[in-house]
């Protein structure tokens, strides 16, 4: 059996290798010279999968280690009678860290608590869901729009209410059909539904927002903070607006390793499924121990000065905006700048596989700290 796989996925010859033969192909470069003999396609983000790509070859099934799908033609392939999947929730809770990471870094700035912040959340699926309960249990107010949604348990709202609040962070998929669309979703109106000096954040797809529109605004309205990890012209990203961003990532929100790791896992099982196979492998053996395993603080630190620092030792999303700068400022090709910043991203581990230690009798902090993602131990 011939896999062909993007370059950029790791664990792949771990997991497929005994499967078939993997062959390694730079995603975005993707032809169908590449994969006119494959049997399985394992791709990322930024491959076009689509009758252009796929027309004529053997390809039997097509994973994309992602959440996103809208790279992806599945009624082609559905028609074709070529089998799918992505990798729903594989880096969930790394998009819930940059977003905390955003927030307390912005707070920081501006000297706001960050509790006192009113969050509204735009889709309230994999990544929406984990972020209103992390959100809540550090005490913020937190709502939510999502139109598809029926759920007694998760805090609903209308657009326009998501809209007013101190923050809006968006986590739905890029569509353009059917009843709500999300392209240009955060248009010229919407814009001006939000508060003056609001946060907005998007690390969904970049033409959720209308980038041109997001220009002007923040032309006109020095106190709107923006935080983008995904740009409308991706891997192009407009220098001009960058400079107005307050934090600009090149796609990472999801980087961590543990949702990479978790992406090609996920296929692995859904192509075992698809094959009959059994799964002989299994993903908690193949994650390295990060490198940083505990953090301790003196007895009696305030949890409210605490926390701040602790998310930014386990990921501060300021060196990924000075990464991005730094990258742009010097680039004579910025697409290229912006893919090999993300192929050569920093090993970044997601706030759970740290673990912070608490006295034994500290429940309040203890509830705290499980409430922001990490892990607890107790001192001995
Ligand atoms: N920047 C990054 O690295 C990453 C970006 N993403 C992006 O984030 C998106 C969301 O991820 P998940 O939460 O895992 O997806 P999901 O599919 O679990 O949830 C998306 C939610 O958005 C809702 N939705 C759809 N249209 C909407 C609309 N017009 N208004 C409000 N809600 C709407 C859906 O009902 C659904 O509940 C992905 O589709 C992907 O494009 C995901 C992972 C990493
Ligand atoms: O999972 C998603 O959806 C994402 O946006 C990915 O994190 C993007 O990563 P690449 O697939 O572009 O490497």
């Amino acid at each position: 059996m011939k896999i062909v796989a993007d370059e950029n996925m790791p664990i792949v010859e771990a997991l497929f290798g005994e499967l078939g033969v993997v062959t390694r192909v730079p995603g975005r470069l993707m032809t169908p010279e590449d994969v006119k003999d494959a049997d399985i396609l394992l791709v990322r983000s930024v491959t076009k999968v689509n009758q252009d790509l796929l027309a004529g070859s053997s390809v039997k099934y097509v994973g994309t280690a992602t959440i996103g799908t809208d790279h992806i033609d599945q009624t082609y392939l559905k028609d074709a009678n070529i089998g799918f999947s992505n990798a729903p929730g594989c880096n969930a809770q790394s998009v819930v860290d940059y977003v905390i990471s955003a927030l307390v870094c912005l707070c920081q700035d501006e000297e706001r608590l960050m509790k006192d912040l009113t969050v509204g959340v735009v889709g309230a699926g994999n990544v929406g869901s984990r972020l209103i309960q992390r959100l809540k249990k550090l005490g913020l107010k937190v709502i939510a729009y999502d139109p598809f949604v029926e759920n007694e348990d998760l805090p609903l709202a209308t657009l326009d209410e998501v809209l007013a609040c101190d923050v809006v962070s968006l986590h739905v998929p890029l569509t353009t059909e059917g009843e709500y669309p999300t392209l240009h979703l955060i248009d010229e109106p919407a814009l001006n539904a939000m508060q003056d000096s609001a946060i907005l954040i998007n690390s969904s797809r970049g033409p959720v927002v209308n980038n041109e529109s997001l220009k002007q605004h923040l032309k006109a309205r020095v106190n709107f903070k923006v935080v983008l990890d995904v740009w409308e012209t991706e891997p192009e990203v407009d220098r001009e607006l960058l400079d107005l961003v307050d934090l600009g990532t090149a796609h990472i929100a999801g980087y961590s390793l543990d949702g990479k790791y978790n992406g090609t896992f996920q296929i692995y099982e859904s192509v075992c499924k698809f094959l009959g196979l059994p799964m002989r492998k299994r993903l908690p053996q193949m994650l390295p121990e990060p490198d940083l395993v505990h953090v301790g603080f003196a007895s009696g630190a305030n949890f409210d000065e605490v926390f701040p620092r602790l998310v930014q030792v386990a990921y501060d999303i300021r060196r990924d905006d000075r990464l991005l700068r730094r990258a742009i400022a010097k680039s004579t090709k910025i697409s290229e700048s912006f893919d090999w910043l993300r192929k050569n991203y920093p090993e970044r581990r997601e706030f759970s596989s740290l673990s912070v230690k608490v006295r034994r009798n500290d429940v309040t902090t203890t509830a705290m700290y499980e409430a922001a993602g990490f892990k607890v131990k107790v001192k001995s």
